[in-house]
């Protein structure tokens, strides 16, 4: 295989220089290589596959990127909660500009997203021939992705694939260039302990089948038109996968949003109100979780009444610690949804370790995305909470940097 010239990052990082690639980098799949001059395709694509042309090696920068890891299956609120986080720092998150109209990407002035489906290794057709779904790993390139995650938080600028939803094919990459805050969103950001090992923060959404299964028929039925029965069918044809591949990873996460059917309704069987967990790791760096009244306590709370007000069935809050494989974990839990959320200041003056800025952030940060589906219950209040954890982990990891000299070289 002769890898003619390469899309060149050396002009935008002089500390980098190329070689070609091992059999092992490329992976699975090493006959379709595309190959680059300064941005200019020079050579065909099969439309089957994609994997990195090359291999890049970089001294050290000045500045490195913290990555985040946000997990969850397909239609579970990732995008969602990516807008809250963006939100958090300010600016609004879009598209790498006048890149490919169906690029996965979003970019502000402080984080990039990047979603791991850009990483899957067989297009639609592939995984229907060789009978996978993409939750599989070996639907996935994962040596592409640890490769590029540890280039990127290495301050070195990547050209990753593009896996194209629309026409289910693996596009012509693009360029990601090293943000303050990576963040790796979709179905295995911590499947592969060497791209796990990267992760600074990881959070896993973790949805209930039966609220997977409303919020499907809500978006899918109501949205995009499919059939109860297909949607079902595609629900359960994933599952074997998603129960082996995508729900184990869990265990690694330092925040797990667990949202399942209300409590509140005996047999409620609509999926509307939600109980939503926050389960938070103790013992995390730059990580410290939040607390309701007083840390540590075990506390049973209903604040309706004079300050909160709440219809049928009314909100319930419940704090205290406990074991999450294995791991000593802190646990907020809010059952039902508010009324007003102005009056959402209530409770979060009653939180603490919260990591605002000012007095009422998170209220301001609900009140701003009402829109936001979970913007009246705990989906939205946690999102928004872990989103001001992120902040503050950021702002401590890059402070410590500062007092830190930097490496000679990093691998
Ligand atoms: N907190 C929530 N409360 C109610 N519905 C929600 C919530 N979050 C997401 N949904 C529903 O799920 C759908 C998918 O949400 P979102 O696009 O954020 O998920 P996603 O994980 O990014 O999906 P995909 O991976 O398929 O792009 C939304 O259109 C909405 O119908
Ligand atoms: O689980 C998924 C993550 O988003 C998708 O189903 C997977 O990426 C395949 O996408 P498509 O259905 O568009 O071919």
């Amino acid at each position: 295989m002769a890898v003619s010239t390469v899309y060149t990052t050396q002009s935008l990082n002089p500390n980098c220089s190329f070689s070609t690639p091992s059999k092992t980098h490329l992976g699975f799949h090493q006959k379709q290589v595309v190959f680059y001059t300064t941005g200019k395709k020079t050579n065909k694509r099969s439309s089957s596959n994609f994997s990195s042309p090359y291999v890049i090696k970089c001294a050290a920068g000045d500045s490195q990127t913290i990555v985040i890891g946000l997990a969850a299956d397909s239609g579970c609120g990732k995008s969602t909660f990516m807008r809250r986080l963006t939100s958090v720092f300010g600016g609004a998150a879009e598209p790498p500009k006048g890149g490919n109209p169906d690029s996965n990407t979003l970019i502000s002035d402080t984080t990039t997203v990047i979603c791991l489906d850009d990483y899957h290794s067989l297009d639609r057709t592939g995984r229907k021939e060789k009978g996978v779904t993409a939750l599989d790993p070996r639907a996935n390139n994962f040596d592409l992705m640890y490769e590029q995650v540890k280039a990127i938080k290495n301050g070195v600028p990547v050209q990753k694939p593009i896996y194209n939803h629309v026409t289910g094919l693996l596009d012509p990459p693009e360029l990601i260039k090293p943000p303050k805050i990576l963040v790796i969103e979709g179905l295995h950001p911590m499947y592969d302990s060497r791209v796990r090992d990267l992760l600074d923060f990881s959070i896993y959404l973790d949805i209930s089948n039966e609220v997977k299964f409303a919020w499907k028929i809500q978006r899918d039925m109501a949205e995009r038109g499919h059939s109860l029965e297909s949607i079902k069918a595609s629900i359960e044809a994933r599952k074997p996968d998603f129960d082996a591949y995508i729900d184990p990873q869990k265990q690694y996460a330092d925040a797990v949003i667990e949202v399942l059917p209300t409590q509140l309704i005996p047999d409620d069987n609509e999926g509307k109100v939600l109980r939503v967990k926050l389960i938070m790791k103790e013992g995390v760096q730059y990580f410290s979780p939040v607390y309701l009244f007083d840390e540590g306590s075990t506390i049973s709370w209903i604040p309706c009444g004079r300050k909160l007000t709440c219809s049928y069935p009314g909100i319930k809050f419940f704090y205290g610690p406990d074991t999450y494989f294995r791991n000593e974990v802190s646990v907020l839990e809010m059952d039902g949804q508010f009324d007003r959320l102005d009056e959402l200041i209530y409770v979060e003056s009653h939180l603490s370790n919260i990591s605002t800025k000012f007095y009422g952030e998170i209220t301001q940060q609900m009140l701003k995305h009402s829109d936001f589906p979970g913007s009246n219950n705990g989906t939205g209040l946690f999102q928004t909470i872990v989103g001001l954890k992120i902040r503050d982990l950021f702002e401590q990891l890059t402070a410590s940097k500062a007092k830190t000299p930097v490496a000679a070289t990093k691998s």
